[in-house]
């Protein structure tokens, strides 16, 4: 039994409960490069679940591969209960799969709230002012260009508007990589706040003082493979992996 079976079963956990995501043994190629070599996780409704691993390890195509970005070209990827591959990138956006690129994907010439009206679904829970409630920022800067705002502005911009298109799971690539400890902060207590109304999100960093203040589970991608997953209360005291998989140890 894998170790976040084992701790569920103490903790009393439904192991039965259908996930939200599932990913078994997907595969998926660049070329004839081979990047993803059998990746297979779940997250479950409401969870906030990592991807880490060290740079090339294949989290971005993982990312990338559940949005219909890159087609898987083995395994099963289930969303809903329904399965996601040979869909197009728009049909799984749909159904509630909303990724916020590394590059955040904004538009620069827009105002800050022409880039959230854009994003708008009719049926979202998700209004201006409740994105604006979770970041005062962008109210503030709500008639500022896209490209006048800081890197930090930017990264909270590009949330709002995944928030704005009513995802079912939020998945976040690098999303305080390169901004300064005080933003990085702030930006933390909003993943907080948007985790505690409901949302699901996986989430990919580098930043593991970040990744263990949010999450519930991790799991450690290698040459794309999952190699390890663990519940964070058992990952935080596990130097070893951390050591032997990222080559980091928290500060
Ligand atoms: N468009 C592409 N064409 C060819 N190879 C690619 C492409 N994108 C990524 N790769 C390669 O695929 C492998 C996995 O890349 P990926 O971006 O998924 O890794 P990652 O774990 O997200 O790393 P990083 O933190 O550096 O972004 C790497 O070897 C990378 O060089």
């Amino acid at each position: 039994m894998n170790t976040v079976a084992a701790t569920a079963r103490t903790q009393g956990a439904p192991l039965s409960a259908t996930p939200l995501l599932s990913l078994d043994d997907v595969h998926a190629h660049y070329g004839k490069s081979h990047v993803l070599q059998g990746v297979s996780l779940q997250v479950r409704e409401g969870e906030l679940v990592t991807l880490l691993g060290r740079n090339g390890a294949g989290k971005t195509t993982t990312l990338k591969a559940i949005a219909g970005v890159v087609p898987a070209t083995r395994g099963q990827l289930h969303f809903g209960g329904q399965p996601l591959q040979r869909m197009a990138t728009h049909q799984v956006a749909q159904r509630g799969v909303c990724l916020v690129p590394e590059h955040r994907g904004i538009f620069k010439l827009l105002t800050v709230e022409e880039n959230l009206l854009l994003a708008q679904r009719k049926k979202s829970p998700w209004q201006l002012p409740d994105v604006y409630r979770i970041f005062p920022r962008l109210q503030e800067r709500r008639l500022n260009g896209g490209g006048q705002l800081s890197g930090g502005e930017q990264q909270m911009l590009a949330i709002g508007r995944a928030l704005m298109n009513a995802p079912r799971l939020l998945m976040l690539d690098e999303p305080v990589e390169g901004l300064a400890p005080v933003i990085v902060e702030e930006i933390v207590a909003q993943l907080k706040t948007i985790k505690a109304a409901g949302v699901t999100i996986l989430l990919v960093e580098q930043n593991l003082e970040v990744c263990t203040q949010l999450a519930d589970r991790h799991y450690i991608i290698e040459q794309g493979c999952i190699v390890h997953e663990a519940y964070n209360a058992e990952f935080l005291r596990d130097e070893a992996v951390k050591d032997r998989y990222l080559g980091v140890g928290l500060v």
